[in-house]
């Protein structure tokens, strides 16, 4: 029995085009387990969106199966897919999406405002996980009154709000310059290890990917594990 928080068998992602099918996931296997950081990199449209999607339940693969701690997720209905999603799944974007108008703290808190904890519990958590950012004199700040890096810190204690069982992110230090990539990367990482969350990282910074436990690359839509030593820097 797989200990695997994301477990990916097979799967295989078909997008219809006007000029037909685009294979860009064949048969893709992959699994990832608790507390382990584990990184997709691939050039810009070698699929490694689709691949994050399909894992986050947003998606479903065109064939293979996905499971979630164990379950097949293939066979549930889109109600018990956004359960899981909003449940177990932690998610960091690019681009910050936080909402203008709440504070740093509000922000972090909403995953758990919305899962139906009260304001007080959802507050106190945020605030634990923003102080361990390094964002405790930031509470109050609002996105506009924040960073990049700061946005993004902020983004990544929202994620990990709800304590989910797997956290995905996309590039989640796009956006920035490349100490302050550093300076996010690195709390992610730290929260990850301290968690025991299972994270899928995509990314084009070779020099995160160097940190990360193992780095796969998308080619020709097959996974290819990287060793370390090519990774690193
Ligand atoms: N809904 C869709 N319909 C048709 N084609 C799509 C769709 N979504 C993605 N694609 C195509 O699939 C390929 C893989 O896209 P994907 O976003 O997974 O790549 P990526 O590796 O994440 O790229 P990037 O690094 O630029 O974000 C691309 O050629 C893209 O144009």
């Amino acid at each position: 029995m797989s200990d695997a928080v994301l477990s990916v068998r097979g799967v295989t992602r078909t997008y219809d085009t006007a000029s037909g099918g685009l294979t860009v996931l064949r048969g893709v296997d992959l699994d990832v387990r608790p507390g382990e950081v584990v990184g997709l990199i691939g050039p810009s449209g070698s699929g490694k969106s689709s691949l994050l999607h399909a894992a986050g339940l947003l998606e479903r693969p065109t064939e293979g199966v996905i499971r979630i701690d164990g379950e097949d997720v293939g066979g549930l209905d889109e109600g018990a897919r956004t359960r899981i999603r909003l449940g177990r799944i932690g998610f960091v974007y690019q681009f910050h999406h936080l909402l203008p108008e709440f504070d740093a703290l509000d922000n972090a808190a909403l995953p758990l405002r919305i899962a139906g904890v009260k304001l007080d519990a959802a507050r106190a958590r945020a605030a634990t996980l923003l102080t361990e950012l390094g964002l405790g004199d930031r509470l109050k700040h609002q996105p506009a009154q924040l960073s990049g890096g700061e946005r993004q810190r902020v983004a990544v204690a929202r994620a990990l709000a709800n304590r989910p069982r797997l956290l995905l992110a996309d590039e989640p230090t796009g956006n920035l310059d490349p100490a302050t990539s550093q300076t996010v990367f690195e709390a992610l990482h730290r929260l990850v290890k301290e968690t025991g969350v299972a994270a899928l990282i995509a990314t084009h910074n070779m020099e995160l990917a160097g940190h990360m436990d193992r780095v796969f690359a998308i080619k020709d839509g097959h996974l290819e594990e990287r060793p370390a030593e090519s990774h690193a820097y």
